[in-house]
Protein backbone atom coordinates (compact mmCIF):
# COMPACT_ATOMS: atom_id res chain seq x y z
CA UNK A 1 0.00 0.00 0.00
CA UNK A 2 1.07 3.51 -0.86
CA UNK A 3 0.07 6.57 1.10
CA UNK A 4 0.92 10.41 -0.88
CA UNK A 5 2.50 12.72 1.91
CA UNK A 6 3.49 16.03 1.38
CA UNK A 7 6.66 17.38 1.35
CA UNK A 8 8.17 21.15 1.49
CA UNK A 9 11.72 21.77 1.61
CA UNK A 10 13.33 24.32 4.10
CA UNK A 11 16.18 26.32 2.76
CA UNK A 12 18.93 24.49 3.99
CA UNK A 13 17.57 21.43 2.81
CA UNK A 14 17.73 22.59 -1.02
CA UNK A 15 19.49 20.32 -2.94
CA UNK A 16 18.87 16.74 -0.84
CA UNK A 17 16.66 14.03 -2.80
CA UNK A 18 12.92 13.22 -1.77
CA UNK A 19 13.14 10.02 0.61
CA UNK A 20 12.98 6.75 -1.40
CA UNK A 21 13.06 3.68 -1.29
CA UNK A 22 16.52 1.96 -1.95
CA UNK A 23 14.94 -1.44 -2.70
CA UNK A 24 11.08 -2.54 -4.16
CA UNK A 25 10.66 -3.97 -0.94
CA UNK A 26 11.94 -1.92 1.44
CA UNK A 27 9.91 -1.00 4.27
CA UNK A 28 11.93 2.27 5.23
CA UNK A 29 13.06 5.21 3.33
CA UNK A 30 16.37 6.51 4.05
CA UNK A 31 16.55 10.31 5.56
CA UNK A 32 19.65 12.45 4.94
CA UNK A 33 21.05 15.13 7.33
CA UNK A 34 20.56 18.47 6.14
CA UNK A 35 24.10 19.83 8.54
CA UNK A 36 27.36 18.91 9.45
CA UNK A 37 27.25 17.98 13.09
CA UNK A 38 29.67 15.62 15.39
CA UNK A 39 28.45 14.10 18.08
CA UNK A 40 30.59 13.23 21.19
CA UNK A 41 30.32 9.70 22.81
CA UNK A 42 27.64 10.24 24.93
CA UNK A 43 26.12 13.35 23.35
CA UNK A 44 22.60 13.58 21.61
CA UNK A 45 21.62 15.92 18.49
CA UNK A 46 18.13 16.41 16.78
CA UNK A 47 19.33 16.24 13.48
CA UNK A 48 17.95 18.72 10.82
CA UNK A 49 16.70 17.01 7.64
CA UNK A 50 15.67 20.53 5.86
CA UNK A 51 12.13 19.25 5.25
CA UNK A 52 8.25 19.41 6.20
CA UNK A 53 5.95 17.11 5.96
CA UNK A 54 1.72 16.95 5.79
CA UNK A 55 0.81 13.54 6.67
CA UNK A 56 -2.83 12.71 5.90
CA UNK A 57 -4.81 11.88 8.88
CA UNK A 58 -4.79 8.94 10.17
CA UNK A 59 -1.57 8.11 9.64
CA UNK A 60 2.21 8.72 11.63
CA UNK A 61 5.73 9.04 10.32
CA UNK A 62 7.81 6.64 12.26
CA UNK A 63 11.34 7.38 12.60
CA UNK A 64 13.68 4.03 13.18
CA UNK A 65 17.57 3.91 13.26
CA UNK A 66 19.48 2.73 10.59
CA UNK A 67 20.86 -1.26 11.66
CA UNK A 68 24.57 -0.12 10.33
CA UNK A 69 24.66 2.88 12.55
CA UNK A 70 23.65 1.61 15.39
CA UNK A 71 26.69 -1.98 14.99
CA UNK A 72 29.49 0.10 13.69
CA UNK A 73 28.71 2.94 15.80
CA UNK A 74 26.55 2.46 18.49
CA UNK A 75 24.44 5.55 17.20
CA UNK A 76 20.34 5.26 17.56
CA UNK A 77 17.68 6.65 17.68
CA UNK A 78 16.84 7.40 21.54
CA UNK A 79 12.47 7.88 21.18
CA UNK A 80 12.52 5.21 18.93
CA UNK A 81 10.49 4.89 17.10
CA UNK A 82 10.08 8.52 16.85
CA UNK A 83 6.46 9.70 16.27
CA UNK A 84 5.76 12.10 13.66
CA UNK A 85 1.90 13.73 14.33
CA UNK A 86 -0.15 14.24 11.43
CA UNK A 87 -1.11 17.57 12.57
CA UNK A 88 2.97 18.26 13.06
CA UNK A 89 4.27 20.66 10.97
CA UNK A 90 7.51 22.35 12.06
CA UNK A 91 10.83 20.28 10.75
CA UNK A 92 10.91 16.70 10.57
CA UNK A 93 14.02 15.89 12.66
CA UNK A 94 15.97 12.91 13.81
CA UNK A 95 17.03 12.23 17.68
CA UNK A 96 20.30 10.23 17.66
CA UNK A 97 22.33 9.39 20.36
CA UNK A 98 25.68 7.92 20.53
CA UNK A 99 26.75 5.53 22.60
CA UNK A 100 29.68 4.59 20.85
CA UNK A 101 33.42 5.68 22.47
CA UNK A 102 34.37 8.08 19.70
CA UNK A 103 33.15 11.06 17.85
CA UNK A 104 30.04 10.42 15.64
CA UNK A 105 30.85 12.74 12.70
CA UNK A 106 27.58 13.68 10.44
CA UNK A 107 28.58 14.99 6.75
CA UNK A 108 25.64 16.98 5.00
CA UNK A 109 23.53 14.58 3.14
CA UNK A 110 24.79 10.98 5.37
CA UNK A 111 21.70 9.11 5.72
CA UNK A 112 20.81 8.90 9.50
CA UNK A 113 18.00 7.27 10.25
CA UNK A 114 14.77 5.82 8.01
CA UNK A 115 11.26 6.69 8.26
CA UNK A 116 8.38 4.50 8.04
CA UNK A 117 4.93 5.66 7.75
CA UNK A 118 1.82 3.48 9.44
CA UNK A 119 -1.89 3.52 9.93
CA UNK A 120 -2.89 5.11 13.58
CA UNK A 121 -5.29 3.64 15.58
CA UNK A 122 -7.04 6.33 18.01
CA UNK A 123 -8.92 5.42 20.86
CA UNK A 124 -11.12 6.57 23.75
CA UNK A 125 -11.49 5.50 26.99
CA UNK A 126 -14.00 4.43 28.82
CA UNK A 127 -13.54 4.50 32.92
CA UNK A 128 -15.01 1.54 34.65
CA UNK A 129 -14.91 -0.15 38.36
CA UNK A 130 -13.80 -3.64 37.93
CA UNK A 131 -12.20 -5.09 34.83
CA UNK A 132 -12.39 -8.94 33.75
CA UNK A 133 -10.61 -11.26 35.09
CA UNK A 134 -7.21 -13.20 33.13
CA UNK A 135 -4.91 -15.93 33.75
CA UNK A 136 -1.84 -13.62 34.01
CA UNK A 137 -3.33 -10.94 36.37
CA UNK A 138 -1.23 -8.64 37.31
CA UNK A 139 1.67 -10.41 36.37
CA UNK A 140 4.54 -8.79 34.52
CA UNK A 141 7.50 -8.03 34.01
CA UNK A 142 9.25 -11.72 33.51
CA UNK A 143 6.05 -13.69 35.42
CA UNK A 144 6.63 -15.90 33.09
CA UNK A 145 10.13 -16.62 33.63
CA UNK A 146 12.69 -16.34 31.33
CA UNK A 147 12.94 -20.05 29.48
O1 LIG B 1 11.85 11.90 16.21
C1 LIG B 1 11.05 12.83 16.19
C2 LIG B 1 9.97 12.89 17.08
C3 LIG B 1 9.11 13.97 17.00
N1 LIG B 1 9.30 14.96 16.09
C4 LIG B 1 8.35 16.06 15.96
C5 LIG B 1 7.11 15.59 15.21
C6 LIG B 1 6.13 15.28 16.28
O2 LIG B 1 4.80 15.42 15.82
C7 LIG B 1 6.50 16.29 17.35
C8 LIG B 1 6.15 15.89 18.75
O3 LIG B 1 6.76 14.65 19.02
P1 LIG B 1 6.42 13.87 20.36
O4 LIG B 1 4.95 13.85 20.60
O5 LIG B 1 7.13 12.56 20.29
O6 LIG B 1 7.17 14.76 21.44
P2 LIG B 1 6.66 15.39 22.80
O7 LIG B 1 7.84 15.43 23.68
O8 LIG B 1 5.41 14.68 23.29
O9 LIG B 1 6.34 16.87 22.33
P3 LIG B 1 4.93 17.60 22.13
O10 LIG B 1 4.53 18.07 23.48
O11 LIG B 1 5.23 18.70 21.17
O12 LIG B 1 3.96 16.59 21.55
O13 LIG B 1 7.92 16.45 17.25
C9 LIG B 1 10.37 14.89 15.19
O14 LIG B 1 10.55 15.76 14.33
N2 LIG B 1 11.21 13.84 15.28
MG1 LIG C 1 3.63 14.56 22.13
Amino acid sequence: MTISIQLARLPHGDGLPVPAYATPGAAGMDIQSAEDVTIPPGGRHAVATGFRVAIPDGYEIQVRPRSGLAFKHGVTVPNTPGTIDSDYRGELKVLLINHGPEDFVIERGMRVAQIVPAAVTQASFVEVEELDETERGAGGFGSTGTK
